[in-house]
């Protein structure tokens, strides 16, 4: 007779060490219940990984799940093992009925990265427990310090558990007392006991493992070989009897015959890890010797082919020479071999190679999944060294689950302050897509109320993205044309409106504090503006807010009866914002269809999700290299170039690096709009991402960008296959730059230096309010009508000069090796300007060999500026002011928009120069001739 078949008769029930597909679907499960009498059927990640990322019979599956549903791994790998599992437990039913619900379980474990978290183990275990809904599922719970309460709750709510990883006696005796407790507390809550199913799965080859290396080094070391080898191979099975022997102790007396009276079943011991490692030992060895009444041997298929091929039924053999087993132990811890802490160190080792199996499991899904979905594909070129410290630190990533960490908002990730409030962003995609009809609705009434302008009114994040999405889309046919404004300039102001047809412009206000000053002071403007227009009763009908819930801007639009308000979420800050309705609600009115927008965009959330490891998220792999580029190899400029249909990814991308990363005098300097150059133009402080839009290519750029990886800086580059992946990039981007926030060691979701600036400008603007004049400061040169201002520490550093150009020259040779140059100027924002400030910022960049920054104000003041100001001290600044041809007064207050602009400019001045920073002013009396003046003054200073 099968010798398989034969244990039943002593006592033992054969299970199977094994899942795969097409064992089930191929009709062998069934096959092996009738032909071996299998009764039931373990998995753990390791299996389900050899399983599902490497047996072809998942292919079809799982290529159908994609394709109807994206999502991430994790949730891919739970849809498959659940069915396996699900079918797996139907092949079984027919054992668990006959056996009157002792046999016939199929076993799924609970998620490795939760062995030590006990309230996680809980809800896993419940969530698996009603996903798979069949009454011979096990959950299988590791034996660790957390997991014990954890197995405890869970029998006491009539879950089945098979108990894991399980090695030392003392542990096993913990796991049935908390087992019998657990029954306890079910059947005192009324429960049928008898439901409840348990085993303990004690490891057994994994001990031999461990000590026979002990032994065999100390045999190698000379020690005494003839006490030594005797005990090779002898410690598992003797363990394993002294766990038998506690089990018959246990399962005996007062207390558990009370619960047998119930109807409770023992929870047998299970014997795991049965595969011979050792190939020298009987492939049997793990099952013959442990045949006993009341147990369970799980086989890996190898052990059952071997075991009904040859294998020998010896009733009760587990508990025969208790003695020897005894001696066995003693004479291994004699050894100066502690069973205590080889036991100890297994637990861990089991809960880390569970862990990477699952890594790798997950890794290899992840793999899979890239392949159907259509995701941008981003393309890292490092060198060696700095390719090398970056996938170390994906490693480590992966090893400390850091990526989940992240996920689950663990402020810890960061520097443990209040990063978790704000990781709203993470699953904002989601949430939108599912009320996505608002946005339509919106849409529509858009484009049905006539309007064929919108102008958007907001700074930062309520507005760069907005920007992006307008230039990159280009205006849809039928729909209005797109405008925004995030200036206090009088020009700017007029030009926008000089565009606009005033009764057919719809305006959307957008702030999430509500209580920004540019776009209170633009509302107010526009406000007077539409009430000449479309008169007191209707102009409000021409606006739409966009802020966060309780805020100023609220109470306004719901006081004036606004057409259109909509709500950001608090948990995510200005510049993470875009994907809400901060991008959404602009987008919708531009004609975008925001549905499929989100839905490309979930791609790359999944891409990132908490389940892709650290080396195959796009997100995590970015920040990574971004921040040991800046942290260990001095590379902070994250220099962008776009292919031009999507070059106002630059300014959205400037703000997200610059205002996460640029604080406590680190982070990352973005440089923006700085035309590439040959690699001598570059020191070796540079990273190079470029973001190209297929079919949108610029072959000179890419040519360029070659040979600066050829010279050794890294160049990662991202193609995008439509322009309607563009959120992809939001997406990619936010994560990476909270992933180099935390290698740079900073809250990447705070902006402390913002403050001050709107701080010292405020005193200004209030001294206008009241009617005070406010002293303008002395030049310390003048010349063809531009005025040159230093405070006193940057005027003593400079010394004095006669010419324009030698006081420029000497300003720009401070600027060394790793500084950069930041123009920063307060003028009208346009092409024209534009041009001349990157004629200039390519000189200063040959001249000096240091990046070059260029920001308009007061925009970039809601954007790079903190990192100027609160980032590392390597800026060397040239602010730039005019005076304003024309100006007028902002409604409802007695400064005008040009003395607003004047005192942002002072407030950031004045925060630079507290700072410590090489910043000074150039005045231009006249904007074109003054520009034109400076480029003539820089090309002369540096000819
Ligand atoms: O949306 P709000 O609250 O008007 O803020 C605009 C911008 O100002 C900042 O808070 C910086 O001043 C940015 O972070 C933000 O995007
Ligand atoms: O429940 C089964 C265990 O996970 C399995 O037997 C472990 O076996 P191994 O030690 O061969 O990995």
């Amino acid at each position: 007779m099968n010798p398989l078949k034969q244990l039943a008769e002593a006592g033992q029930a054969p299970w199977l060490d094994f899942v795969q597909r097409g064992l089930i679907e191929g009709g062998e499960l069934a096959t092996m219940v009738a032909r071996d009498g299998l009764k039931g059927v373990t998995s753990n990640p390791a299996i389900f990984e050899k399983a599902i990322a490497h047996a072809p019979e998942y292919g079809e599956a799982f290529q159908r799940f994609v394709r109807e549903r994206d999502c991430a791994p994790m949730e891919i790998y739970e849809h498959l093992a659940i069915a396996d599992i699900q079918a797996a437990a139907d092949a079984l039913a027919p054992v668990h009925r006959e056996t009157g619900g002792r046999d016939g379980f199929i076993s799924l474990e609970v998620s490795p990265y939760l062995a030590n978290d006990t309230q996680g183990t809980i809800d896993e275990a419940r969530r698996l427990w009603a996903a798979v809904d069949r009454p011979n599922l096990m959950i299988k719970v590791p034996a660790t310090s957390a997991g014990i309460p954890a197995i405890h709750t869970l029998i006491g709510e009539g879950l089945s558990i098979n108990v894991t990883l399980l090695f030392a006696v003392p542990r096993y005796e913990a796991v049935a007392q908390a087992y019998i407790a657990g029954l306890e507390d079910y059947a005192a809550k009324g429960g049928d006991v008898s439901k409840v199913a348990s085993v303990a799965s004690f490891f057994v080859s994994r001990i031999d493992t461990v000590i026979d290396r002990e032994l065999q080094a100390r045999i190698d070391a000379g020690g005494p070989a003839g006490i030594l080898q005797p005990l090779l191979g002898q410690a598992a099975i003797a363990n394993a009897k002294l766990a038998y022997e506690s089990f018959r102790r246990i399962f005996a007396g007062k207390a558990w015959e009370a619960l047998v009276a119930k109807g409770a079943q023992v929870q047998r011991l299970l014997w795991a890890s049965t595969g011979v490692k050792n190939p020298d030992y009987p492939d049997t060895l793990y099952v013959e010797r442990l045949i006993g009444r009341d147990t369970v041997n799980t086989m890996p298929p190898a052990t059952m082919d071997a075991f009904r091929d040859h294998g020998s039924v010896v009733h009760d053999a587990v508990e025969q020479d208790i003695e020897g087993a005894y001696a066995v132990l003693h004479a291994i811890e004699e050894q100066g071999i502690s069973l205590a802490t080889v036991t100890h160190d297994l637990v861990e080792d089991g809960v880390r190679q569970f862990a990477e199996a699952f890594d790798k499991l997950l890794g290899a899904v992840a793999e899979k999944r890239e392949a159907l979905v259509t995701v941008n594909a981003a393309r890292i070129e490092a060198p060696e060294d700095i390719a090398h410290a970056v996938n170390e630190a994906a490693a480590g990533w992966r090893a400390d689950g850091v990526v989940r960490r992240l996920w689950a908002g663990d402020a810890a990730v960061w520097t443990g302050a209040d990063e978790a409030d704000w990781l709203g962003w993470l699953d904002i995609v989601g949430q939108e897509h599912a009320h996505v009809g608002t946005l339509v609705r919106f849409a529509n009434a858009i484009r049905e109320g006539g309007f064929t302008h919108v102008a958007l009114l907001g700074m930062g994040g309520s507005s760069l993205g907005p920007e992006v999405l307008a230039t990159s889309f280009g205006r849809q046919a039928g729909w209005p044309h797109f405008h925004m404004l995030d200036s206090t300039d009088p020009a700017q102001i007029r030009a926008l409106e000089r565009k606009l047809d005033l009764a057919k412009t719809m305006f959307i206000v957008s702030s999430k504090s509500g209580s920004t000053l540019e776009p209170n002071i633009m509302l107010a403007h526009f406000r007077a503006r539409m009430i000449e227009t479309a008169g007191e009763a209707a102009w409000s009908r021409h606006f739409t807010a966009v802020t966060d819930p309780g805020s100023s801007l609220e109470q306004v639009a719901k006081h004036e009866r606004f057409a259109h308000l909509f709500h950001g979420v608090k948990s995510i800050g200005g510049r993470y914002s875009v994907l809400s309705k901060f991008g959404l609600v602009p987008a919708a009115a531009m004609g975008i269809d925001v549905s499929d927008f989100l839905v490309r965009t979930s791609h790359m959330v999944a891409s990132c999700a908490a389940s892709v490891p650290a080396d195959r998220n796009p997100g995590v792999r970015l920040g990574l290299l971004l921040g040991t580029a800046a942290t260990r190899f001095g590379r902070d400029k994250v220099t962008i170039v776009t292919s031009p249909r999507i070059a106002g990814l630059g300014a959205w991308l400037e703000q997200l690096i610059a205002e996460s990363t640029g604080k406590q005098g680190r982070g990352l300097i973005p440089v923006d709009g700085e035309a590439l150059g040959e690699p001598a133009a570059y020191g070796k402080d540079r990273v190079f991402a470029q973001l190209v839009l297929k079919g949108d290519e610029d072959k000179a750029q890419d040519a360029k960008l070659a040979a600066l990886a050829k010279a050794g800086h890294p160049v990662v580059r991202i193609v995008l296959d439509d322009v309607a992946q563009i959120g992809q990039e939001f997406f990619r981007w936010e994560m990476a730059t909270a992933v180099a926030g935390a290698i740079i060691g900073i809250n990447p979701f705070d902006q402390p230096d913002v403050e001050a600036s709107k701080i010292k400008t405020r005193a200004l603007t209030d001294a206008y309010e009241k009617g005070a004049p406010v002293a303008a400061p002395d030049p310390v040169f003048r010349e063809n009508g531009i005025a040159v201002y230093a405070d006193p520490a940057n005027a003593e550093a400079l010394g004095r000069h006669n010419t324009l150009s030698a006081w420029l020259k000497h300003h720009f040779q401070r600027a060394h090796a790793g500084d950069y140059i930041g123009l920063l100027a307060y003028i009208e924002h346009t092409r024209a300007h534009e041009a001349k400030l990157e004629a200039i910022r390519l000189r200063l960049r040959d001249a000096r060999k240091v990046a070059t920054c260029v920001g308009f104000g007061p925009r970039f003041l809601h954007s790079t500026g903190q990192a100027y100001k609160g980032g590392p001290n390597s800026g060397v600044f040239l602010q730039i002011t005019a005076d304003d041809a024309a100006d007028f007064a902002v409604p409802g207050h007695r400064y005008s928009f040009g003395q607003v602009k004047g005192a942002q400019a002072e407030g950031d001045l004045g925060v630079l120069v507290e700072r410590e920073r090489r910043a000074i002013r150039v005045h231009l009396a006249e904007v074109d001739a003054g520009l034109a003046e400076l480029e003539k003054a820089i090309d002369h200073a540096f000819a």
